[in-house]
């Protein structure tokens, strides 16, 4: 196995999910994807540079990284949406490297996408028969077994009913998608993807817009699917999300992989705390809430504001974002003076 960097510090040498030593691109007891030399080039920029990696299966893992470390690139090239400029990678054991989307969907790989594809012209029943795979036949063999097409139908338009029953859309069946609140168009996009009984599933930071009454319920359908038997990848920004429900977390940075390991101790990483929190990398993240540096990170990142909505919803607080909006007025003249003319 291709050594990526040096030992990791506070990760555990040995885990029940690992064959070996615990570490970036360590194999795992039972993978169900395993990705070799996958790498990427946009221009001259190195989107993503991943040695080895392998997703264990039955489980959810996290895929964290700052913005732009290329976690969205590798779930493009993953699920055949995008060509890599060089490496492989196997799905339960069959090879997808050049295999177009819909067959990797096919195989039992599916996605969903960080900005939702639900079509808002069909109605939500519609999106969702959408999803369905194709095992029914297509063409000439369906026209001439139109008892076989409609026992299909029925049954997929059953299971259907079923998922928008689970995640409480039963409700929208006959709206246009296009109604739905940014929320439940995640939540339309979830369940489209299991539609067609996915092995993996691969949900792209879907939190993101999520209306914080419908975070648990979001969190509880992910959890569920864990105990169906599917395995779960995930993007995600929301740490409350990564530490409450992952089994395993993989950090990227720069396109390559740079630590990995249970959410418990990955947090505590060097890698992790020099690639993700940067500016805290002095602090030890175990006696600091890793909530409390999300709030900061969202302040730099989105603004004070969007920082005081996240601290309130999941801190119940508002006084780190009131702090850093005193500490930026505090700072402000200087910067307007130097600005003026
Ligand atoms: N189609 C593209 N053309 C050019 N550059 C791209 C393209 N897609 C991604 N990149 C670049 O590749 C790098 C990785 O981007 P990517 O979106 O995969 O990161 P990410 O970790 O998913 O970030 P975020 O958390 O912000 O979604 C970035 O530097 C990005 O600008």
């Amino acid at each position: 196995m291709p050594e990526q960097t040096s030992p990791p510090t506070g990760i555990l040498p040995t885990h029940e999910f690992v064959d070996g030593k615990v570490g970036p691109g360590c194999k795992k007891v039972d993978p169900i994807v395993i990705a070799d030399g996958v790498t990427r080039q946009f221009g001259g920029n190195t989107a993503v540079d991943v040695q080895h990696l392998e997703i264990p299966r039955g489980k959810i893992t996290a895929l964290i990284g700052p913005n732009g470390a290329g976690k969205t690139t590798m779930f493009n090239l993953l699920t055949g949406f995008d060509k890599p400029n060089t490496g492989t990678w196997s799905f339960d054991g069959t090879s997808l490297a050049n295999v177009p989307a819909f067959k990797v969907a096919r195989s039992g790989m599916v996605r969903t996408f960080q900005l939702t594809k639900s079509l808002g012209r069909m109605t939500v029943l519609d999106n969702m028969l959408l999803g369905a795979d194709q095992q029914g036949g297509e063409g000439m063999l369906r026209a001439l077994f139109k008892p076989l097409w409609r026992e299909r139908e029925t049954e997929i338009t059953a299971k259907a009913d079923e998922l928008l029953a689970r995640f409480k859309l039963d409700a929208k069946r006959e709206d246009y998608a296009a109604s739905l609140s940014g929320g439940q168009r995640k939540l339309l996009e979830m369940a489209r993807a299991l539609m067609s009984s996915p092995k993996l599933i691969m949900l792209d930071e879907p939190m993101a817009g999520v209306n914080p009454a419908l975070v648990q319920s979001l969190l509880g359908h992910v959890k569920e699917l864990k105990n169906d038997g599917t395995t779960v990848l995930f993007v995600e920004h929301d740490m409350h999300m990564v530490t409450n429900i992952s089994d395993w977390v993989v950090v990227m940075a720069e396109g390559q992989i740079v630590a990995e390991g249970p959410p418990e101790t990955v947090m505590k990483d060097q890698a992790v705390i020099d690639a993700y929190l940067g500016a805290h990398h002095d602090q030890d993240l175990g006696d600091l809430d890793i909530q409390e540096l999300e709030v900061e990170r969202i302040a730099e990142e989105e603004g004070v504001e969007a920082a005081a909505e996240y601290e309130a919803e999941v801190l119940g607080t508002t006084s780190i974002a009131e702090e850093i909006a005193e500490t930026k007025a505090e700072t402000a003249p200087e910067t307007k003076e130097s600005d003026s003319k």
